[in-house]
């Protein structure tokens, strides 16, 4: 007989917008993000027995997201996050986890003849802040955040040779390329027992976010890269160096090909190796290259 093996469910792409109003200044700050939050627990009869008694509508989801982003602050998101979920297991007794996922969106303060704008943002770039929430009744809150899509380019400081050379290989070995990804990169936290443990300390989750970010551009302009391999794995262990409070660090970076154009049919032109100016940026395919660095194989819980 077929058994239910897993089940969730909830709303995904709910998007939320938050104005703060500093009444004193007149300066607001915004922020955009787009929520999913999908439940876990004695939810089974709802799929194999039509009973929708233990079933949380969908639509109250949505409803509850927007409550709690006014009742609560959300920045940190972290911390938002954190409340949403512990909302539905404190809430609904049947409930066990809330899975939460929020991408934040950029809307940057415009500077206008010099001074930043009380009200007027832009966005400057498709970089998300993400962040991933599991609130379970059983062993609190585990956190993981990250910032993805964070496009970066870099016209010469990478090389990539050494690799294996056999009847299937057509790449030359360079010493002197362009290298351009965009960065996915996510830290989880050590596990926190409880909202109160979130709430504690909550700058934590905005200077490493910063800490983060500072070191995955530093890392990858400094380094004489040998490798998208070689760097992420630089980036991932100089942050779980600085932000002791995270336990793992995954990168995810596509390596977007930048080919050579033999233009020597045109009166002779020289654009090939150390005289190449003009490239033509692939789309596809790419290389994607992931890892994941954990400190060590012991977990701690943050109280
Ligand atoms: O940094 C790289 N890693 C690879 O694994 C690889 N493979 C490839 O064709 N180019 C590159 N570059």
């Amino acid at each position: 007989m077929p058994v239910l093996a897993s089940a969730r469910y909830g709303k995904d792409n709910v998007r939320v917008y938050k104005v703060h109003k500093d009444e004193k200044t007149g300066v607001q700050s915004v922020t955009e993000m787009t929520v999913c939050c999908l439940l876990e627990g004695d939810i089974e009869t709802s799929y194999t027995a039509a009973d929708n008694s233990v079933v949380v509508a969908t639509d109250s989801i949505k409803n509850t997201i927007y409550i709690k982003a006014k009742e609560h602050p959300v920045n940190p998101p972290e911390l938002y996050a954190a409340h949403l979920g512990q909302h539905f297991i404190s809430t609904y007794s049947h409930i066990t986890t809330a899975h939460i996922k929020l991408v934040v969106h950029r809307w940057t303060r415009m500077n206008i003849d010099g001074a930043p704008h009380p009200h007027s943002f832009y966005r400057d770039s498709e970089e998300k802040r993400l962040v991933e929430a599991t609130v379970s009744r059983s062993s609190g809150i585990s956190l993981r955040t990250g910032i993805a899509g964070l496009s970066v380019l870099k016209s010469t400081g990478s090389a990539f040779h050494g690799f294996v050379r056999d009847e299937y290989t057509t790449l030359p070995e360079v010493w002197d390329r362009i290298l351009s990804t965009d960065i996915d990169c996510s830290w989880t936290w050590k596990r926190f027992d409880g909202v109160e443990a979130v709430e504690k300390g909550v700058e934590r989750f905005d200077l490493a976010h910063e800490k983060a970010r500072t070191i995955l551009m530093r890392t990858f302009a400094n380094d004489y890269s040998a490798s998208v391999q070689n760097t992420m794995y630089k980036m991932a262990e100089e942050i779980l160096d600085v932000v002791p409070e995270v336990d793992r660090v995954a990168l995810e970076l596509p390596n977007k090909h930048y080919w050579e154009i033999d233009l020597s049919w045109h009166k002779g032109l020289k654009n090939k190796g150390k005289d190449a100016e003009v490239f033509a940026p692939q789309t596809n395919p790419n290389g994607l290259i992931k890892c994941e660095v954990a400190r060590d194989e012991t977990t701690v819980t943050i109280r």
